[in-house]
């Protein structure tokens, strides 16, 4: 199938540049890509006034297969990623069984396959997840995990730690670590401070993440391993992270949109859906955290979709478990409040969500190219409709911005060239086409 993607604003996050290009795609990839193509046998999908970015990647997702498939499948998860506007995801390693061994990651991958929709695997980093011993590092590299992680715990033996990185490294592999002293962070539920005495709650300090990450930043440095810190959410880690990078550390880092938009105040409706490890926090962390993104200390925005069963979520605030469900609100949080509002260029954006998640997982720089595969998604910087949890195609619909009127939404997700989600075509009917745009 020939497509030409018309009148488009092209975003490249290598040249960080914005132009107004024409895109041919045909067997899967760049055809051609300049002003004023023409191509009558190719199907035109008009893009006018939209930024096309090279196609958005989430490094930090949970698909829930094998073992909890009334959460969510490796089919309705990556189904929510296309209509997200994502063209690839990385899936962490805590399912049931946990991802610690080639056989598990076997089985992923070919249920993947079958969705033909790009899943890079993260293996465990130690034996079903206890932090007790490393896992089989070469087994799982060798069926082709692109990070290790315990994500949803730490590993609270620095030992044991240390010895995952040695393999990691030896192997190539990041590291990539849940920040969070278990002792520290108790059965906290939601951030410690001002709200949390007034709910009633018990908290989460700060200092839970921060103790880790200045530890496993010590670590990194001492074995040379390359170190992702996920979900960091206070401005302790961020300033951590920075002063490692000066130090020249191998260490990049991660933030959420629901860490950058929301801070502990909105727990206070006891709504169990802005129940979140680790838990927002509050405006001065968030504003570290933008500027951690503005400087480059946090290179990628990812989503940690997490997403649970209602009836999980429909209990007291203490008993429902941490998650939301991320992967269809990510791009346009990010275009709402980053990009409309001048915190983020389209340029700094295309970084965190595609060329940056793509380095860290080992994949090739994620720009659009003549001669390079065609994964492209599309966002309509006017689109401006609101949050709409029960046209989620994950089944999670745990989700804290419900009503949420944002703009700027993925409205054309391409990947290797096929159109997996169009706002016309997609799974659930949606109100608008891309190709009709220009009509309106
Ligand atoms: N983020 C969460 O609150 N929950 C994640 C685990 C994790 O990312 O730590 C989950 O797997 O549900
Ligand atoms: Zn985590
Ligand atoms: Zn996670």
């Amino acid at each position: 199938m020939k497509y030409l993607l018309k009148g488009g604003m092209v975003v490249d996050p290598v040249a960080e540049t914005v132009a107004p290009l024409d895109i041919l795609v045909d067997e899967g990839k760049i055809a051609a890509m300049r002003p004023g193509i023409e191509d009558s046998d190719a199907e035109v999908l008009v893009v006018e006034g939209n930024y096309v970015f090279p196609g958005f990647i989430d490094i930090h997702c949970h698909l829930r297969e094998p073992g909890e498939e009334l959460k969510e499948t490796i089919l309705t998860g990556t189904r929510a990623a296309a209509k997200g506007g994502f063209t690839a995801v990385a899936c962490m390693g805590n399912t049931k069984p946990p991802a610690d061994n080639g056989a598990v990651v076997t089985y992923i991958k070919e249920k993947a396959q079958r969705t033909s929709f790009p899943v890079y695997p993260i293996g465990c980093a130690t034996k079903e997840r206890k932090g007790e011993e490393p896992a089989e590092i070469g087994d799982l590299k060798e069926a082709g995990v692109v990070a290790l992680s315990d994500d949803g715990d730490p590993i609270m033996n620095a030992e044991v730690l240390r010895r995952v990185m040695e393999y990691a490294r030896m192997f190539e592999l990041p590291v990539i670590s849940h920040c969070e002293d278990k002792n520290l962070s108790g059965s906290g539920v939601m951030h410690e401070g001002y709200i949390s005495t007034l709910l009633g709650l018990e908290g989460i300090p700060a200092a839970a993440e921060e103790v880790h990450v200045a530890r496993d930043l010590i670590l990194a440095a001492m074995t040379g391993v390359h170190l992702h810190v996920a979900h960091v959410s206070t401005g302790g880690s961020v300033h951590l992270i920075r002063e490692a990078k000066k130090r020249g550390v191998s260490v990049t880092a991660e933030v959420t949109p629901h860490h950058l938009c929301l801070t502990a105040e909105a727990v206070r409706g006891y709504d169990t859906n802005t129940k979140v490890n680790p838990p927002l926090r509050t405006k001065d962390d968030i504003r570290a955290l933008l500027e951690g993104l503005k400087d480059g200390t946090i290179d990628v925005i990812a989503t940690d979709h997490a997403p649970h069963r209602k009836e999980e979520k429909e209990v007291e605030y203490n008993y429902a478990p941490f998650g939301i469900s991320g992967l269809e609100t990510a791009v346009p949080l990010m275009w709402e409040y980053l990009v409309a509002r001048k915190v983020l260029s389209p340029v700094e954006l295309a970084k965190k969500m595609a060329l940056n998640p793509a380095r860290i997982i080992g994949l090739p720089d994620r720009v659009i190219k003549v001669g390079g595969e065609a994964n492209i998604t599309v966002v309509d910087p006017d689109l401006k409709r609101p949050v709409v949890t029960r046209e989620f195609l994950s089944l999670g619909k745990n989700n804290p911005f419900e009503g949420r009127l944002l703009r700027g939404w993925p409205v054309l997700t391409m990947i290797r060239g096929e159109v997996r989600f169009t706002w016309d075509t997609g799974y659930n009917k949606q109100e608008r086409a891309v190709t009709s745009k220009s009509k309106r």
